[in-house]
């Protein structure tokens, strides 16, 4: 199917307040995992419905670790996945919508960077496996190849949720502008990427990236990082940030430990389509991208 007008919105919900936890992580998995159950409640305390946490909250961005620190989610409910299991039981104990960020996930032989949403009730609303994995080689400044490790997921995600239409994407997936048209296609109100740039790219792009992919799409972005660790090897940006569909920034933070909370009010989506109605004016005479994963 060829991408043109956005879908209707979706019924849901006008107004949401949205946290992003900008966590400290650690190579203690079970400090990450109380840190992280700490702030959904605060969180949710505050007044927020909508929870997101950063890109790999429950190990050190590294190689070595996501093998150690993966998790089959198949073992939920024998005790094998005990990130999993305290962001759903974190999300019910606080009745919020929960963007988990992301954790290595084990299955099939097979490593992945996934993110799990899950419902106020605690429910897996669904799973986003990181599409586009982080293979940058910047000599002398930043070289990382997550594919030594991981497999890429073979699918966007799109998840209806009591805080609204929301698409999934991991860090170095917002560098796609294509994913991110495709969610709009599909009446997405807000995209979320779980991410952790570095003090290379993250000056220069992560902001630049949440306003342009929220701009392009005329919707909400939330880009939620961990904060930085001096003592680790992969210096995160932090920096999490909402942007609103006129590229307006909502919240935002530097890298220390922190969580931001912003009112969305997706009326914004509409009125800013309505002002500027670019999915219309699109010239599919002179272009156009395929989603190829369309039912
Ligand atoms: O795109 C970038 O510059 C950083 C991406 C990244 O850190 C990631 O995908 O984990």
């Amino acid at each position: 199917m060829a991408l043109g007008a956005a879908s209707a919105a979706p019924a849901g919900p006008e107004k949401v307040k949205i946290a992003l936890c900008q966590l400290h992580v650690t190579a203690d998995k079970p400090s990450n995992i109380a840190a992280a159950r700490a702030a959904i409640k605060d969180a949710a305390d505050a007044g927020a419905a909508l929870v997101v946490l950063p890109e790999m909250w429950n190990c050190p961005y590294s190689n070595d670790s996501f093998p150690t620190y993966a998790e089959d989610f198949d073992e939920l409910k024998s005790g094998g996945a005990p990130s999993v299991a305290a962001l759903s039981e974190a999300a019910a104990a606080a009745g919020v919508t929960l963007i988990g960020g992301s954790v290595p996930e084990r299955a099939g032989g097979k490593l992945y960077n996934t993110c799990c949403v899950f419902g106020p009730d605690g429910a897996l609303l669904g799973r986003h496996r990181k599409v586009h994995l982080f293979d940058i080689d910047i000599p002398g400044k930043m070289t990382f190849k997550e594919s030594l490790t991981l497999s890429p997921g073979d699918g966007p995600t799109v998840v209806d949720t009591p805080a609204g239409r929301l698409g999934v994407g991991i860090c170095y997936d917002i560098r796609f502008p294509e994913l991110a048209m495709l969610y709009a296609r599909r009446g997405v109100q807000l995209i979320v990427y779980p991410g952790a740039f570095n003090t290379v790219t993250g000056p220069v792009h992560w902001e630049l990236l949440a306003k342009a992919r929220a701009v392009d799409n005329q919707l909400f972005v939330a880009t939620c990082s961990p904060a930085r660790n001096p003592d680790a090897s992969y210096q995160a940006w932090g920096h999490s940030t909402v942007v609103g569909p006129f590229a307006e920034i909502l919240a935002t933070c530097d890298h220390e430990p922190t969580t931001i909370f912003a009112e969305l009010d997706y009326g914004q989506v509409v009125e800013r389509r309505t002002n500027m109605p670019l999915a219309q004016q699109r010239r599919a005479d002179l272009y156009e991208v395929v989603d190829k994963t369309a039912a």
